[in-house]
């Protein structure tokens, strides 16, 4: 083997799937290979979670510093953080009962902050797919890190055309990943891999159907990411098409509110804030969790 093949040759435990599916998959693949938001990675150097989502919950201000700490930087990123862990504490709490056997799927797994979070609640195998490289390296990095790449594993792939097979997962998730995919097709492939009883859950960002169309600020958000935010109906309406069954709808956008009020008030600001807070109390934009099972 020359050094240059060496140097590209996969890691032993990601399993890659060749190619995006669609010139937008590359796209949204190399965005994710570029990303290196501060917002991102000096919240997950907090404890070496890495998250690409957004908090909920209340602000602890007494965990914050005044404006004479010198400290107080460092205090509000850690605030940040542990918004965001409680979000997917939330996601996970809504998978059911979870056994160490079981396997669950990460669809859009990022660079894996929930995926260890799952293994370490449920003691279970966990498989995510992201579409960018870079993400499932550095997934598989901190799994190794952590000890546990015997469970959790990410793999280079289109969500909507997994590997694994019909009825494996116990249950499934996509954590703000579904805004990149056409949802008939995203939850027609959920289906086929969950076991029947199997449940499935997503949060997500969704335009409101009582506002009309999508806002200014929901286009904004879109542009933004280069993604493709759907409507709560289109949700409940695709699952109805695809054998999933809500459970719960909650609307976690007051829960959500308090941590972009912090960050706009933090120096690692993207310049997003001000349309998430805006579609949010305009009641354009709402973020839902929804639980469903798969019968
Ligand atoms: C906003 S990030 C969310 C990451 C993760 N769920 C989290 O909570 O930290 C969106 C993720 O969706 C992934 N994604 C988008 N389209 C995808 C597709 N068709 N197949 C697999 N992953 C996809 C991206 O690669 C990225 O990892
Ligand atoms: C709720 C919606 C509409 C989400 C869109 C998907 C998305 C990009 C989520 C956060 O990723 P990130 O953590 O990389 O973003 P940021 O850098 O803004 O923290
Ligand atoms: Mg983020």
């Amino acid at each position: 083997m020359t050094s240059a093949e060496l140097t590209t040759a996969p890691a032993p435990s990601a399993l890659r799937i060749p190619g995006p599916a669609t010139p937008y998959q590359g796209d949204i693949a190399r965005y994710w290979d570029g990303e290196a938001r501060p917002v991102n990675l000096r919240l997950g150097d907090v404890d070496g979670l890495y998250h690409h989502h957004y908090g909920i919950g209340e602000v602890d201000t007494a965990a914050l510093g005044g404006p004479q700490d010198r400290e107080s930087e460092n205090k509000l990123i850690a605030e940040l953080h542990r918004l965001e862990s409680a979000q997917a504490d939330v996601l996970l709490g809504h998978l059911g009962d979870i056994g160490r056997g079981d396997t669950l799927v990460d669809a859009g797994c990022g660079r894996g902050g929930s995926m260890v979070m799952a293994h370490q609640r449920f003691g279970c195998s966990v498989e995510g797919v992201t579409l960018s490289a870079k993400q499932a390296d550095f997934a598989n990095g901190r799994a190794a890190e952590l000890g546990i790449d015997d469970h959790v594993r990410a793999t280079v792939c289109n969500m909507l055309s997994t590997p694994f097979a019909t009825g494996s997962a116990a249950a499934s998730w996509n954590n703000e990943s579904s805004m990149y995919v056409d949802l008939d097709d995203l939850f027609a492939e959920h289906s086929r891999v969950l076991k029947v009883g199997g449940r499935y859950v997503t949060i997500t960002g969704c335009w409101n159907p009582r506002y009309g169309q999508p806002s200014k600020w929901v286009s904004q958000i879109n542009a933004h990411f280069e993604c493709n935010i759907h409507s709560r109906r289109e949700y409940l309406r695709a699952m109805a098409d695809n054998r999933l069954v809500p459970q719960a709808v909650i609307d976690l956008t007051p829960d959500t509110l308090p941590y972009w009020q912090l960050r706009a008030t933090s120096s690692l600001v993207t310049g997003i804030e001000d349309a998430f807070i805006n579609s949010y109390r305009d009641g354009s934009f709402q973020y839902v969790l929804i639980a469903a099972d798969r019968v």
